[in-house]
C-alpha cells in the first residue's frame, strides 16, 4: 500500500498524524500512539483539500464529524486528495451503479407515471446520505460509474415539475414518432387532442368529452398505438364495454387494424364468467332468470301470486299499496305489471343491501317489505339451482382476484362508456389492477350520458375518478365531429338546464345555418303516418342516408313488420329501431325520436313508484328527471344531420313544452 506521509517535522510539533494508507476497506489512518481504521462507509462526503500557510490539509466527512489530516507537503497532499476521493467514489459506486440502473430502467419504461415517480424516488432515497451539491467527480472514474453518479444526482434534484417535462417530453416524441399512425387509422386523420389522449400514460387515465368527440375513436387508436409502439403485446390490451352489441361493435372494429386483430374485447360480465371459468373446477351456471328478462318477470309475477295465496297479510298489504298507486286490483292485480315495476327495485336491493328504516317513509317502508320477499324467493331459487346472475358473476370474480387466485394477463384496461360503471365493476377493475405489475387504466366517459343510474351506476366514479381509482390524468375532448352546431346548442342548453352537470364548452367540426331539431306535433295514432311521410321526404333527397327511430320505451317503437315495409318502400334508407338506451354509442344521419308525451309511459315517464328505488341508488339527484334529461341529450346526439321529435299533439311531454317555449333557437316547430 503507498503511504501518504505527513511532513517530518509533525511529530516534533506534536501533531499526531503521521501517516495514511488507502485500503480496500478504507483509510488505515498511522496515528503517534496508534493505528486507526476507516471504513469508506463511514465518511459521507469526499474529501477536501486546504492549504495552510505552507503545508496542506485534508478534511474528511463522517457522520460524527471532521477529521483533518494535517501537516500534508504539497505534492502529497494532493495525491492524497486524489486517490481518496477516487477510492471514495468507487466505494459509493457499488452502491449507486445499481440504484443507478433500476432508475433508468424505470425511466425507460416510457411515461413517468406517478407510480413509476414515486418508485423513482424511493431509489433515490436510498442515498440520501450523500450531499450531492458538493459531488464532484474525480478523474479516474469509469464512463459508467461517472453516467451513474450524474444520474443519481440530477434525480436527487428532481422535482414535479421536472416528471411534468418528463411526460411532455415522452408524448412530443410518441406524437413525433407515431404521427403517420395516427394520420391513417381512421378514415380522417386525429386531432392533437385525441392523439395527445392516445399517448399519455399515466397509471389511471380518464378521457372526459362530450357526444361525438371520438371518444371511442381514441379508445381504438390507443389500442393500437400500443401495440405499434411495441408497449404492449395485443394479448396484455383488454378493451371493455357493458353491452354484447357494443363488445362486439369494438371486436369488430379491432379487427380491422393490423395492430388490433388480435386485441380482446369484452363486456364486464364476459370477463366475470371468464374469470370464475378459469379459476373454479366447476364452470358456474348463469342461471335463465339472470339472462332472461322475460322469465325473470314471469318468475317475480309467480311469487307475488304465490305469495298472496299463502300469506292474506301480504295480499292486504299489496292491495293498498296498488290502490295508493292507481293499479287495479280487481278482479286480481296485474302481477307482472307490479313485476315489471319491482324489478329494478329488487335488483337494488341485492346490489346495496337493504336500507335503513329510518331513512324511508312510512310508505317507502311498507313498500319495502313488499319487495323484501321478492328478492328473498329470487336469492332462494338461484341457492337450489346452484345458480348465479350476473351480479353474482361480479362479486365472485372480484374475490378471486383480490385472493390472487386470478393473474391478469393485461397491462392495459381500456374501458369505454364509463360513466356508466357501477360500484362493483369499479371494484372489479381495481381488483384487477392490484393483482397485475404496472396495469394502467384508461376510460372513457361523459358524464352528460350518464343513463344507468336506474340499474345501479354511479356517476360519481367519473367525476370523482382520482378519489376512487389514485393518480389519474384527465384528458378533455372538446370537437364534436357528429353534428352540427345547431343540434349542439340545443342538446348542450338542454342537459345544462341541470346546475349539477358539470359545464363544458363543445366546439363542432360541422356548421348549419339553419335549425337541425324539428318538433313535429303528431296526432294520437297517427304517428306511423307521420313516420311514413318524414321518412318519405328524407328518402326524396335521394342520397343514400342511415335513419334511427328512437323511442324511450321499446314497446313504443314500430315492429319488425312495419320496419320492412318502410325498408322496402324507401331502399335507400338504412332503417334501424332502438330505444334511446340502446342507442348509446351509436350514431346515423336522421334520428326520429317517438313517444314524447306526458303520462306513465311517455318521456319523460311520470311514474310516482319510482321513490323506494331512488333511496336505494347512487348520488341522489335532486334536479327533476335528471337521467331522463340526459336520456334526451344522447338522443339528441345520436344524429349527424337532422332531429325529429315527434311530440304528442294533445299532451307533448313537458320536454317538449320546453324545447319550444322559447330560449331554444335552434328549434323549429313544424306545423304538420
Ligand atoms: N378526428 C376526427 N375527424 C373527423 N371525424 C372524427 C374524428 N374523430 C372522430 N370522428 C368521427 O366522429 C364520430 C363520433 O366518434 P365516436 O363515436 O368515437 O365519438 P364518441 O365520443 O364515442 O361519441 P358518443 O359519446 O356520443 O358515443 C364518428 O363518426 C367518428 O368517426
Amino acid at each position: 500500500m503507498q503511504m501518504f506521509r505527513a511532513h517530518w517535522l509533525a511529530p516534533w510539533f506534536n501533531h499526531p498524524f503521521l501517516g495514511c494508507e488507502i485500503t480496500p476497506d478504507g483509510l488505515l489512518l498511522h496515528l503517534k500512539k496508534e493505528r486507526h481504521s476507516l471504513a469508506w462507509a463511514k465518511l459521507t462526503a469526499p474529501a477536501r483539500l486546504a492549504q495552510g500557510r505552507r503545508l496542506y490539509r485534508v478534511r474528511l466527512y463522517c457522520a460524527q464529524g471532521e477529521i483533518e489530516l494535517g501537516w500534508l507537503p504539497e505534492a502529497t497532499a494532493h495525491a492524497l486528495h486524489s486517490a481518496l476521493n477516487l477510492a471514495w467514489f468507487r466505494f459509493q459506486a457499488t452502491r449507486v451503479l445499481p440504484l443507478a440502473e433500476s432508475c433508468l430502467a424505470i425511466l425507460e419504461r416510457g411515461y413517468l407515471r406517478h407510480s413509476r415517480w414515486q418508485h423513482l424516488q424511493a431509489e433515490t432515497k436510498k442515498l440520501a446520505h450523500l450531499n450531492w451539491s458538493n459531488l464532484t467527480l474525480p478523474k479516474g472514474l469509469s464512463d459508467r460509474e461517472a453516467a451513474a453518479f450524474e444520474l443519481m444526482a440530477s434525480l436527487s434534484r428532481a422535482d414535479e415539475d421536472w416528471r411534468e417535462q418528463c411526460c411532455s417530453d415522452y408524448c412530443q416524441q410518441m406524437l413525433n414518432d407515431y404521427a403517420d399512425l395516427f394520420n391513417s387509422l381512421e378514415a380522417h386523420p386525429l386531432t392533437q387532442a385525441q392523439r395527445l389522449a392516445c399517448v399519455i400514460d399515466e397509471d389511471h387515465n380518464l378521457v372526459l368529452a362530450g357526444a361525438g368527440c371520438g371518444k371511442t375513436s381514441v379508445m381504438m387508436a390507443r389500442a393500437a398505438f400500443l401495440v405499434a409502439s411495441n408497449q404492449a403485446d395485443p394479448q396484455e390490451l383488454l378493451l371493455l364495454a357493458f353491452g354484447n352489441e357494443a363488445a362486439n361493435e369494438m371486436t369488430q372494429r379491432l379487427a380491422h387494424c393490423v395492430y388490433t386483430q388480435e386485441v380482446q374485447a369484452s363486456t364486464f360480465h364476459a370477463l366475470g364468467l371468464m374469470i370464475l371459468r378459469q379459476v373454479q373446477d366447476q364452470a358456474p351456471i348463469l342461471s335463465p332468470l339472470a339472462q332472461q328478462e322475460r322469465s325473470r318477470l314471469q318468475a317475480m309475477a309467480g311469487w307475488l301470486a304465490q305469495l298472496c295465496a299463502e300469506d292474506a297479510d301480504y295480499k292486504q298489504g299489496l292491495d293498498t299499496w296498488l290502490r295508493q298507486h292507481r293499479f287495479q286490483v280487481l278482479p286480481q292485480p296485474d302481477y307482472l305489471r307490479v313485476a315489471r315495476e319491482w324489478a329494478p327495485i329488487v335488483a337494488a336491493l341485492k346490489l346495496n343491501g337493504e336500507p335503513d328504516a329510518d331513512d324511508l317513509t312510512p310508505e317507502l317502508n311498507a313498500q319495502l317489505q313488499l319487495v323484501l320477499p321478492l328478492l328473498h324467493r329470487y336469492q332462494q331459487t338461484l341457492a337450489e339451482q346452484e345458480h348465479i346472475d350476473f351480479d353474482d358473476m361480479i362479486e365472485q370474480a372480484t374475490e378471486l382476484v383480490r385472493q390472487g387466485r386470478f393473474s391478469p394477463p393485461w397491462r392495459y384496461i381500456l374501458v369505454d362508456e364509463f360513466q356508466d360503471i357501477s360500484p362493483p365493476r369499479a371494484a372489479l377493475l381495481q381488483a384487477l389492477r392490484d393483482a397485475a405489475h404496472e396495469l394502467s387504466l384508461f376510460c372513457v366517459g361523459d358524464d352528460w350520458q350518464a343513463i344507468y343510474r336506474f340499474s345501479g351506476a354511479d356517476v360519481g366514479l367519473t367525476l370523482n375518478f382520482a378519489e376512487h381509482f389514485g393518480a389519474t390524468r384527465v384528458t378533455k375532448l372538446d370537437k364534436t365531429f357528429r353534428f352540427n352546431n345547431q343540434i349542439e346548442q340545443v342538446a348542450s342548453r338542454f342537459v345544462q338546464q341541470n346546475p349539477e352537470q358539470l359545464p363544458k364548452t363543445l366546439n363542432t367540426h360541422h356548421k348549419s345555418a339553419s335549425p337541425n331539431v324539428h318538433v313535429l306535433p303528431v296526432a294520437p295514432n297517427s304517428q306511423i303516418d307521420a313516420i311514413s311521410r318524414l321518412l318519405a321526404q328524407i328518402a326524396g333527397e335521394g342520397e343514400a342516408a342511415s335513419c334511427y327511430l328512437l323511442a324511450r320505451f321499446r314497446f313504443t317503437l314500430p315492429d319488425e313488420a312495419q320496419l320492412s315495409a318502410w325498408r322496402k318502400r324507401f331502399p335507400n334508407l338504412a332503417l334501424h329501431t332502438q330505444t334511446l338506451h340502446g342507442a348509446k354509442g351509436k350514431e346515423a344521419d336522421h334520428v326520429i325520436l317517438l313517444g314524447l308525451s306526458r303520462g306513465k309511459y311517455g318521456f319523460p315517464p311520470e311514474q310516482n313508484t319510482t321513490a323506494l328505488l331512488d333511496s336505494l341508488l347512487a348520488s341522489a339527484e335532486t334536479f327533476p328527471y335528471a337521467e331522463e334529461r340526459r336520456l334526451l341529450y344522447v338522443g339528441l346526439t345520436r344524429a349527424r344531420q337532422q332531429v325529429f321529435l315527434l311530440a304528442d299533439q294533445q299532451i307533448p311531454s313537458s320536454f317538449i313544452k320546453e324545447l319550444t317555449g322559447g330560449g331554444y333557437p335552434g328549434v323549429s316547430k313544424w306545423a304538420r
